[in-house]
């Protein structure tokens, strides 16, 4: 039997499990620029940090924007069971690594994935309970290819093949549990926080919920 868990003040302690918050975006709506604004706000949540056979973007760190691996490496990962979910996207491929995932989340800590709509139908499908999904649009279609020229980071080509795909990726905006219109960054973040605020304080995720309403109404 689980005997509630007790602070030192004699109080009956709520805990609370933490939750899966997913960012997806057509490729330069801005996902990025919000998802590192909320790391460094957000002193609970921590981002899940993908394994990609993509090459290395100037001012990308190794091991904490993405793990970069072959080809061969990433066959590895999937053969030995180490994704929690894994999508081609473009002509790469990206995986979300289950061990880091489990022990933010079993430690009460949130995790931000910043990763596409196949990924988060994978992570619907085996974590429904811990997932809130938030997808972000451009405000039009001239102003994402104004970001994705204004990041200066892919060849003229990389951006016309992401905006023949963004169509097709913003076909998925309905299987997402929250919207957001990225106009103005800072609106962005904090919608994005106002989120979290409330997600946090679901009833699924309090763990010791019944001890401590049964001690409330036993006058403790
Ligand atoms: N399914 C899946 N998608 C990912 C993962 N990591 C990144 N992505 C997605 O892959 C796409 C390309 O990412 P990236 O090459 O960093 O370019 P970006 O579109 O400018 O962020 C984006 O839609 C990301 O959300 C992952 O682990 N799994
Ligand atoms: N609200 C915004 N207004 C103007 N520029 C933005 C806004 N959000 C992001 N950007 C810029 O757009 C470009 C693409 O953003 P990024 O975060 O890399 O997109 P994504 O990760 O979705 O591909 C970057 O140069 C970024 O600084």
């Amino acid at each position: 039997m689980n005997a509630p868990s007790s602070e030192s003040s004699g109080f009956i302690e709520i805990r609370r499990r933490g939750l899966m918050l997913v960012l997806s975006s057509p490729s330069g709506a801005g996902k990025t620029t919000i998802s590192r604004r909320l790391l460094e706000l957000e002193p609970q949540l921590a981002l899940s940090v993908s394994a990609t056979t993509r090459a290395k973007r100037p001012g990308e760190v190794a091991g904490s924007d993405y793990h970069f691996v072959d080809l061969t490496e990433f066959n590895l990962m999937i053969n030995r069971g180490e994704f929690l979910e894994y999508a081609k996207v473009f002509d790469n491929y990206y995986g979300t690594p289950k061990a880091q995932v489990a022990r933010e989340i079993n430690a009460g800590r949130d995790i931000l994935f910043d990763i596409d709509w196949q990924g988060t139908q994978q992570l619907a499908h085996n974590a429904r309970e811990d997932l809130v999904s938030v997808f972000v649009l451009p405000p039009s279609t001239r102003e994402l290819e104004r970001r994705l020229h204004s990041r200066a980071q892919d060849s003229a080509d990389v951006v016309a093949r992401r905006m023949a795909k963004a169509a097709d990726e913003m076909s998925h905006w309905a299987e997402y549990d929250y919207i957001i219109v990225n106009h103005d960054i800072d609106a962005s973040v904090e919608s994005v926080r106002a989120i979290l605020r409330a997600e946090r304080l679901r009833r699924q995720r309090q763990i010791g919920l019944t001890d401590f309403v049964k001690g409330l109404r036993e006058g403790q």
